[in-house]
């Protein structure tokens, strides 16, 4: 049985060899000669020259192999009281048709295609549907605003939208065409058609270039999977960075499906037929990689999940679908469970439920916190494992690898790198940091497969967001540390990316929402601590001469346009109009500064500030609309 510490010493030293070995548990239509290359920037490609196709290797194969029977997706959706089971014939049948139907509307291997769906099956359909024929989806959270929806499709100039008619939000019912009818407005790209899924709670009234998917169905034959070469792109999926302007992380098709297949087997523990319960969205990359992709080429079961942690219809709602289905490895982000232990404290919903068959709890998409990770612990008979990954790197960077060796926990920490990441922290001078000593975490080049292979269309911004500040590193733009026994402490971002509900956001794009009301002069947004969400955003401003003085009035206008443009899931529910904003003499607002007063914090005062007292009115402020914890923070 090999160790952990000898499956990550090899693939440190010998990654062509390492990742050739893993190369050989996926179905290849040409096995690849080159394992890895450079590219001229000196980042790595996977498997260039090998001919494969995603969807042929999660669907076909199986039916191939003798699974054809087995259930591929248990779709449950709550809010609409459905339920449905298609086995992986059933999926590879759906998807093919699909795929031909995109065929029949011109989409063609390169093309992108923009899918914003809600949690049905359908929205798995479509991703394999343009994965079969080597286009490259670019799937969209369906709480993102109009503007959000048209700034990817400029950015990706899809020539199809693929949307359901509606989705739903608990009990209300959000139309999803308005939104797409408003962003193809804004868009400068027009696509060439929209196809929308008619869900009977709230259809879409079809325009000349929209089309019913049942009625296109009807006309399509099955289409073929398409070969494409290795490092051709699945997918582009948007990220916020630190401005406006979300980045297209670009997955390459081979090294993705080796990575995941072996994430399936070493860090889930998960064999073929096994149950795999990922909560979130296929609008997130958790979704992608954990509910659409790894489960079916690692021939499981996945499960779909149209509902909330809590309210749909109460805080046992996890716990049923794990009894139900016969769980077997589970996967959510921490504000869930925080959400959960405040209807349920004491896990009393769970007594309810058989989940003998759940065997592990896997937790990413924010820090998880050491209170909600002790409740776990005391709660569930089974390990609690934190693991850190993000939208760039398509699968965990840091974890506790259940099917490899399986470590003691440490509350607080995401245990030890994943075998192919070189995971290092260098201090401010760019040397390596010793024990404890915290720093910018960073992955020595080459990245393993699986992770980001560009920005689509910027190679420029790829390079100056993640390889310029250390060459030869990947910046991952959190910082944390190695304890003495190597195990890896994720202690946040160092940029103005915050995480709210397990939701990546930028401060800056919502400062630039903000900045440009008609009544701002100046405004800073920062992300606060919340006991429920993690963190939380706030605005500060500062009004323009001639402002009328109605605060609230301001505050509303705020909200309501941030929630237009960006999205309800931004949460952005409070603005301090303030006189003035702590800055350093070159005019930089101190925003960590901002946010250890908002957060409780003892803070001092810095010697580079312009304005001393601005910190004092700032701080008072605070205090008088009860921001976070400001009525703790002290000055030193
Ligand atoms: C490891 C790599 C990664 O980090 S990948 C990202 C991993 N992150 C996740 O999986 C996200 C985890 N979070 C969640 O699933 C949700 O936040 C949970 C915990 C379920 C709570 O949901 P909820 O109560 O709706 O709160 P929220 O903060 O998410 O939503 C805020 C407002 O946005 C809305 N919203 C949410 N989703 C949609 C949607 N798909 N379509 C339309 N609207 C949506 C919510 O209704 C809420 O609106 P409102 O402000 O209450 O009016």
């Amino acid at each position: 049985m090999t160790t952990y510490n000898a499956e990550y010493q090899r693939s440190i030293d010998q990654p062509e060899g390492f990742w050739s070995d893993q190369a050989k548990r996926i179905p290849w239509f040409t096995s690849p000669r080159t394992i890895l290359e450079y590219d001229e920037q000196g980042h790595a490609r996977w498997y260039v020259d090998g001919e494969m196709n995603l969807c042929h290797a999660a669907l076909d194969h199986h039916v191939a192999q003798g699974r054809g029977d087995q259930p591929a997706v248990y779709w449950d959706s709550p809010v609409t009281g459905a339920k449905r089971t298609l086995t992986y014939r059933e999926m590879r049948d759906e998807v093919a048709l699909f795929a031909g139907a995109l065929k029949d509307l011109g989409v063609e291997k390169g093309d992108r295609v923009v899918i914003y769906m809600p949690m049905v099956p359908e929205a798995l359909v479509a991703m394999y549907a343009c994965a079969r024929l080597g286009a490259v989806h670019s799937v969209v959270f369906g709480g993102f605003a109009p503007h959000e929806l048209a700034v990817r499709i400029d950015d990706a100039r899809p020539k199809v939208v693929v949307a359901a008619s509606c989705g739903i939000e608990i009990e209300r019912v959000i139309p999803y065409q308005p939104n797409i009818q408003a962003a193809i407005e804004q868009s400068e790209h027009k696509p060439d058609a929209c196809v929308y899924l008619q869900r009977e709670q709230q259809r879409a009234a079809l325009g000349p270039c929209d089309h019913d998917w049942a009625e296109l169905l009807k006309r399509a034959t099955p289409a073929d999977c398409v070969p494409v070469k290795g490092s051709d792109p699945l997918y582009v999926l948007y990220t916020s960075g630190t401005t406006g302007k979300p980045k297209g992380v670009v997955r390459d098709t081979a090294g993705y499906a080796v990575a995941l297949h072996y994430s399936m087997e070493t860090i889930y523990d998960v064999a073929p037929g096994d149950v795999f319960f990922s909560a979130s969205d296929v609008g997130w990359v958790v979704g992608h990689s954990y509910i659409v992709y790894a489960p079916l080429l690692r021939g499981c079961t996945t499960v779909v999940y149209e509902g909330k942690p809590v309210r749909t219809p109460d805080a046992g709602a996890f716990w049923r679908v794990i009894s139900q289905y016969r769980v077997k490895s589970f996967f959510t982000a921490p504000t869930a469970f925080r959400a959960i232990k405040k209807e349920d404290p004491d896990g009393t919903l769970l007594q309810q439920y058989d989940i003998s068959c759940l065997k592990a709890l896997y937790l990413a998409g924010e820090r998880l916190d050491p209170p909600t990770f002790h409740w776990l612990d005391d709660l569930l008979e089974v390990p609690v494992i934190d693991h850190w990954w993000q939208t760039e790197t398509g699968w965990p960077i840091a974890a506790n690898l259940q099917g490899l060796e399986p470590l003691p926990t440490k509350a607080g920490s995401a245990t030890v790198p994943v075998p192919g990441f070189n995971v290092q922290i260098l201090n401010r001078e760019g040397e390596q940091a010793g024990a404890m000593e915290q720093g910018s975490v960073v992955i020595k080049q080459p990245m393993p497969p699986g992770c980001l292979v560009g920005i689509w269309g910027d190679p420029q911004r790829f390079h100056s967001a993640y390889m310029a500040a250390y060459p030869g590193y990947y910046l991952t733009g959190d910082g944390g540390y190695f304890d003495e026994d190597g195990y890896l402490f994720i202690m946040g971002r160092t940029d103005d990316v915050i995480n709210v509900a397990g939701h990546r956001l930028s401060t800056g794009e919502m400062e630039e929402v903000v900045g440009a009301h008609k009544a701002v002069a100046e405004c800073a947004v920062i992300g606060i601590h919340d006991a429920l969400k993690g963190q939380i955003p706030v605005g500060l401003v500062i009004p323009k001469d001639g402002f009328d003085g109605d605060e609230v009035a301001l505050e509303s206008e705020l909200i309501a346009l941030v929630r237009d443009r960006i999205g309800p899931v931004a949460c952005f529910k409070q603005v301090l109009v303030v006189n003035r904003l702590p800055k350093t003499r070159s005019g930089k607002i101190l925003r960590k500064l901002l946010r250890n007063i908002a957060d409780g914090k003892e803070y001092g005062v810095p010697s580079t500030i312009d304005d001393p007292a601005s910190l004092q009115d700032v701080h008072e402020a605070m205090k008088a609309r009860d921001v976070g914890a400001a009525h703790e923070a002290r000055q030193v």
